[in-house]
């Protein structure tokens, strides 16, 4: 995959005015706000996308209505909710119910053909839908941005030609693609390699109880990333009433079922926790973000370990998740194989300890929104810090750091990463914040909020 060039970011952020000045949250420049003093807050955060987007498919395949409070509203999870009216399901974004942020109630209706489905950059969409499209009465096409045009999708689409799906696609295994649905899938056994996303096999699952046969998917290939996303795919299913055997390595199988209507509480978003978090431990300060639940699946909770590795007082209580810094911040040598899309935020914290850090296990990462790898060398390089990309990971050297301009790729975590960067890089402007709207609307609102407490929100 080709090394990110800025030039592959959208119009809006290739006329970047790079001027501090700028400080527009829409606009092509953001200028972060550097730490003046210790932050110190509760952050309050919207709902999980991962979990938004399963209870949303499930939903949409359920034998009666369902109810999602405490959705995540942003770019991904509108994204997948007009995907599933498109197929015919009804998605009501309106009901209040007492809280500030609406519920959604999700009526299933049988899954019609002749949609267009526009998946933006949403992992979740391009992979989750087509086994979803392929229970359509007819024919079901797929696109989304530039940028997702790259991100591997072929696993997916031969897994369902396997299980009896007619699919086309121009033979490079991505976006664009049509699925030709028949109202029914026979199912069955697949074989496909998820080492490149963890995403292949939740999307099969998700689809699985409505299949004949229901689905078995056997994993040949190096270790699959992010497994907690696969675990979080397994208990929401189960909680819906499938059947999923998980029991041995690299096999996952789900009986043909029904699947219940839900009636689910999402929590919050751990993995957009993060980079307010690590705020807390880079200024010194105390972050704590409310609701962050005992249990989970989201992989997004490994950032509790992290921060304290890298030398933050971590507390979880039934108030929620408190960090807070001790003055020291250590380098890590870590593996985040399985919470990969904490690595923005994780590389650009590394760029501000006291000490070098490795990130290992993250080769599939170059899939994401960007080639995430080449996009954190370049620019926490060109801020100043000694940046190595190996094959599966980076190694990070920390200096003092400048301001300019920090590209972000279309990469929402990118945004995440400069910020944090910029609290202690005076004059960092971040490119094209508002591409954090694909899972957090309000990000520049709260940093601001957080950094600089009663200032105007940009
Ligand atoms: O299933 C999910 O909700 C996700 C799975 C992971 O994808 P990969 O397995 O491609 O890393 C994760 O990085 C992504 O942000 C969300
Ligand atoms: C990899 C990510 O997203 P997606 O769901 O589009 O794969 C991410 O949010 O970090």
């Amino acid at each position: 995959m080709p090394s990110p060039d800025p030039s592959h970011v959208s119009s809006t952020a290739k006329s970047t005015g790079s001027s501090a000045a700028d400080t527009s949250a829409d606009g092509p420049g953001w200028a972060t706000p550097t730490a003046r003093r210790p932050v110190e807050a509760d952050v309050t955060l919207p709902g999980s996308k991962s979990l938004t987007n399963r209870f949303l498919v499930l939903a949409a395949l359920a034998n009666g209505p369902s109810l999602l409070r405490r959705p995540l509203r942003s770019r991904d999870t509108l994204l997948m909710a007009q995907a599933l009216r498109d197929l015919g399901a009804g998605v009501d974004d309106t009901t209040a119910h007492g809280s500030a942020t609406p519920d959604w109630v999700v009526t299933p209706a049988t899954l019609r053909g002749g949609a267009h489905i526009e998946c933006g950059l949403a992992g979740t969409v391009m992979r989750f839908l087509p086994p979803v499209a392929a229970l359509a009465n007819g024919l079901v096409t797929f696109d989304g941005d530039v940028q997702a045009r790259v991100r591997p999708m072929g696993p997916v689409l031969d897994a369902l030609r396997v299980l009896g799906a007619q699919v086309e696609d121009d033979g490079r295994g991505t976006l664009p693609f049509t699925v030709h649905g028949t109202g029914r899938m026979p199912g069955g056994s697949v074989t496909l390699d998820a080492s490149s996303s963890s995403q292949f096999i939740s999307a099969l699952l998700l689809a699985g109880p409505r299949y004949d046969g229901g689905v078995t998917i056997h994993h040949e290939g190096k270790p699959v990333p992010s497994e907690p996303h696969i675990e979080m795919t397994v208990e929401t299913l189960r909680d819906a009433g499938a059947i999923v055997d998980d029991g041995d390595a690299n096999t996952w199988r789900v009986e043909p079922s029904e699947i219940n209507g839900l009636d689910v509480q999402v929590e919050p978003d751990l993995s957009n926790a993060a980079p307010f978090l690590a705020a807390g431990l880079v200024t010194s300060g105390r972050v704590t973000v409310p609701g962050w639940p005992q249990h989970t699946t989201q992989a997004g909770d490994a950032i509790r370990d992290i921060l304290d590795i890298m030398g933050a007082d971590v507390s979880l209580s039934r108030e929620g998740l408190t960090v807070s810094g001790t003055g020291e911040i250590n380098g890590i040598d870590i593996d985040l194989h399985d919470a990969s899309e904490l690595t923005p935020v994780v590389a650009a914290l590394a760029a501000l300890a006291d000490s070098p850090s490795v990130i290992r296990g993250v080769a599939h990462i170059r899939g994401h929104e960007t080639d995430r790898l080449a996009a954190l060398a370049r620019e926490l390089g060109a801020r100043g810090a000694v940046v190595t990309e190996t094959e599966d990971g980076l190694r990070i050297t920390p200096r003092p750091l400048s301001g300019g301009l920090f590209h972000t790729y279309a990469d929402h975590r990118m945004v995440m990463a400069g910020a944090l960067l910029g609290l202690r890089a005076p004059g960092l402007v971040v490119e094209a914040p508002d591409t954090v709207a694909k899972t957090l609307p309000d990000f520049v609102g709260l940093w601001h909020e957080l950094v600089e407490p009663g200032s105007a929100t940009p």
